[in-house]
């Protein structure tokens, strides 16, 4: 598995994510936000987590655009994987890679916590480490995070099981109490169509160490290192 990570100006989680793939045995490419073109040989783009351009216009309105992005939507197109993380999220959300948008939390306070989350499905390249329903304690911290969209457009995320984790109790209950930012439904993560984006607000890169916390978020990036690319 070789991965891409995108640097954006900005960007704060960058290392943080290119650890958490090295750990699960992947290989890591540092990609800056104004190339136009993937190195050779690249089965997942990362859209790392931070501050791209301090969040001006809406956050991740300006990365989204960036000459980057061509590149990351082709892969995408191709069937490779594409991880976008919090910041990565967004703007995956604003290149078009994943429908909605996150906007400020409800309680329009940024938001830095420990936070349980639901694996809805773990059948998927993501989350095959993981097991269906698990309650997994990561952490979140965004003040931009409420995951908004039409109702056609989440009747169907819900209908086609594109809903990749939910906020939940430490038991993966999801109750209204352990949403922390307002989102529908409580969705923290979702997919694309093909299961081959993912978008997700919570940080699991930053959940890979005893040391510093726990290794609730180890089995995102095991699970990709031990897929294959789509063809
Ligand atoms: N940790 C992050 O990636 C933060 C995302 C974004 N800047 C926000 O505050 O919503």
């Amino acid at each position: 598995m070789k991965a891409a990570v995108i640097t954006f100006p900005g960007s704060n989680r960058d290392g943080d994510v290119a650890k958490a793939l090295k750990q699960a045995g992947a290989e890591v490419v540092h990609v800056w936000h104004g190339d136009t073109e993937l190195p050779q040989g690249v089965d997942l783009m990362v859209l790392p987590g931070g501050f791209s351009y301090g969040d001006y216009l809406r956050t991740g309105a300006i990365a989204g655009r960036a000459h980057i992005m061509d590149a990351t939507r082709a892969h995408a197109a191709r069937g490779g994987y594409v991880l976008g993380i919090c910041n990565g999220f967004q703007i995956a959300c604003e290149a078009g890679l994943l429908p909605g948008i996150l906007v400020r939390n409800a309680n329009l306070k940024f938001v830095c916590k420990r936070q349980h989350l639901k694996v809805e499905r773990n059948d998927t390249a993501f989350t095959r480490a993981y097991a269906k329903g698990q309650a997994i304690d990561v952490c979140i911290a965004h003040g931009e995070g409420n995951y908004i969209t039409d109702a056609e457009t989440l009747a169907r995320l819900e209908g086609e099981g594109l809903v990749a984790f939910r906020y939940a109790d430490a038991q993966g209950n999801v109750t209204p109490e352990a949403n922390p930012n307002g989102s529908l439904n409580g969705i923290a993560g979702i997919y694309s169509p093909g299961l081959n984006v993912l978008g997700l607000m919570p940080h699991p890169e930053n959940l890979i160490d005893s040391l510093v916390g726990g290794t609730d978020g180890r089995g995102l990036f095991e699970s990709l290192v031990g897929s294959r690319k789509a063809a």
